[in-house]
């Protein structure tokens, strides 16, 4: 058979880089299988033989190209002599990742197109090749300021800042939402920019287990002492399952605004008696192997329950170092319990960490904010409805309620509260001198709290501390 004559011989020889085809691998696990890349990408990564920088590299591709696609696609159709919808999807992948390169890592250009097109000759054949060139050098023709000053310049403020930063827009509108009842409407695009940062690595040391010094100790020199929780430790860089604590189940990976909501709940005092407490969504465990150290310093016991088996596993996991008298793991609905265990108004401290949109923590999943969908809000809010209303049936009167979501979108935070106060069944408590200074802004006159990644780096997590009368 005679050999295929390629335009560029050299080039069809080389292979592409494992790096870039890795990347890729991601974006198609993602696509398909509706996989969540931090997952699969381990995984991937080793598969591809890739390890230490090119792995950080790899790793740094998949997720922009995934978290930024919304911008990078407005860019490309700017670009594309045809709608992207026409596109074999992973051709338009491989242009996503070409668009990276360019815009955010700034990828020498020469680089970038020659590496992306090896790509999509190595999963495609010479026709998508040629397009992939043709395309990238029109990206490559402006600069990313360029870019971005064109994304959107003709579209209503929020539209345009919904594309630039990459947001679908209802989730723009959501933030927008939560942010003017703030009054900080003007701090939108802070919040869009923060929320495309990686979130930092934060370890939380569980109490009663180890102390936050000692957990410093050990991190050593790529550790420093988060400035909002008081277990909190920040790793500049490290792996943290290889932290011998972590291992051990003494400390566990956890967002410092995550780690303060518990916090907080944990240190408001109660009147009269105090030493049965319920996590009632607990999987998988991180605010219940915090809120477990809690009750062990203090001789109480929790309750972890949890719907879910392969989550409330991951709650037994967390909770493995502590004392078995502390805690007891429930599998089951939430809503059920007043029904199903002779628990009415048996508890004392209630955490509902309800189920929720997760808006506050899409830095976590690169994709999360393209497969979250408005509509799924609606039972959201029935379900959070119906678990507040178990929750109060087995609390006891005058019992702490702790309703937090990782979300700030009114509806699931403020609306939920303000209709419990309507109907006069909780009363909201002062929590403010356990919040620390540089948050005491983002308290609201009611007294709830709403945490941002623009204000202190923390998921947008939402605290309310209801007592019920
Ligand atoms: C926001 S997550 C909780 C996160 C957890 N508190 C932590 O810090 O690790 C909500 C949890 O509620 C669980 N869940 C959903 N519906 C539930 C129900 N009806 N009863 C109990 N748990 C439920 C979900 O499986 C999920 O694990």
């Amino acid at each position: 058979m005679p050999e295929k004559k390629y335009r560029d011989g050299y080039r069809k020889k080389r292979a592409a880089d494992p790096a870039r085809l890795a990347a890729l691998d991601i974006m198609a696990q993602v696509r398909e299988e509706g996989a969540y890349a931090n997952l699969v990408a381990s995984a991937t990564l080793s598969d591809y033989g890739l390890s230490g920088r090119d792995a950080a590299f790899s790793l740094e591709l998949a997720y922009g190209a995934l978290r930024m696609q919304g911008y990078y696609d407005v860019i490309l159709s700017n670009c594309a002599t045809m709608p992207l919808s026409d596109l074999d999807p992973l051709i338009l992948d491989v242009l996503r990742l070409g668009t990276h390169q360019l815009i955010n890592m700034r990828v020498p250009a020469h680089a970038a197109l020659a590496a992306t097109v090896d790509v999509a000759r190595q999963v495609a054949s010479d026709g998508p090749s040629r397009l992939v060139n043709a395309v990238l050098r029109r990206v490559s023709e402006k600069t990313p300021e360029e870019w971005f000053a064109l994304v959107g310049q003709d579209e209503p403020e929020l539209d345009r800042l919904a594309l630039q930063y990459s947001h679908p827009r209802w989730i723009t509108k959501a933030f927008f939402e939560a942010l003017k009842e703030q009054g900080r409407s003007e701090e939108l695009e802070a919040l869009l920019a923060a929320d495309n940062e990686a979130a930092k690595v934060v370890l939380a040391a569980r109490p009663a287990l180890i102390s936050q010094s000692e957990l410093l100790d050990e991190v050593g020199a790529r550790g420093s002492a988060g400035e909002l929780a008081d277990n909190a430790v920040v790793m500049a860089s490290g792996v943290p399952a290889k932290v011998p604590a972590v291992v051990d189940g003494l400390a566990g990976v956890q967002d410092q605004g995550s780690q303060l909501v518990t916090e907080i709940f944990a240190k408001v005092p109660l009147e009269g008696k105090d030493d049965f407490w319920l996590d009632m969504c607990a999987g998988p465990g991180g605010k219940a192997s915090l809120l477990c150290g809690y009750a062990q310093e203090s001789g109480a016991q929790l309750i972890a329950n949890e719907v879910h088996p392969h989550r409330a596993k991951l709650v037994q996991k967390s909770l493995r170092a502590f004392d078995r008298q502390s805690y007891r793991i429930r599998l089951g609905d939430g809503r059920r319990l007043p029904k199903e265990d002779d628990l009415i108004e048996a508890f004392d401290r209630i955490l509902l960490d309800a189920p929720c949109t997760g808006l506050g923590s899409l830095r976590r999943r690169p994709e999360a904010r393209w497969t979250k969908k408005p509509k799924d809000l609606k039972d959201l809010l029935v379900l959070q409805s119906e678990l507040i209303d178990a929750a109060l049936e087995v609390l006891r009167p005058g019992g702490l309620l702790g309703y937090i979501t990782c979300s700030p979108q009114v509806d699931e935070t403020t609306g939920q509260v303000n209709r419990l106060l309507a109907e006069k069944r909780v009363e909201l408590v002062d929590i403010s001198e356990f919040v620390p200074q540089p948050l005491q802004e983002l308290l609201s006159e009611q007294g709830t709290l709403q945490l941002w990644p623009h204000h202190g780096g923390t998921d947008a997590m939402f605290l309310s501390v209801l007592r019920k009368v």
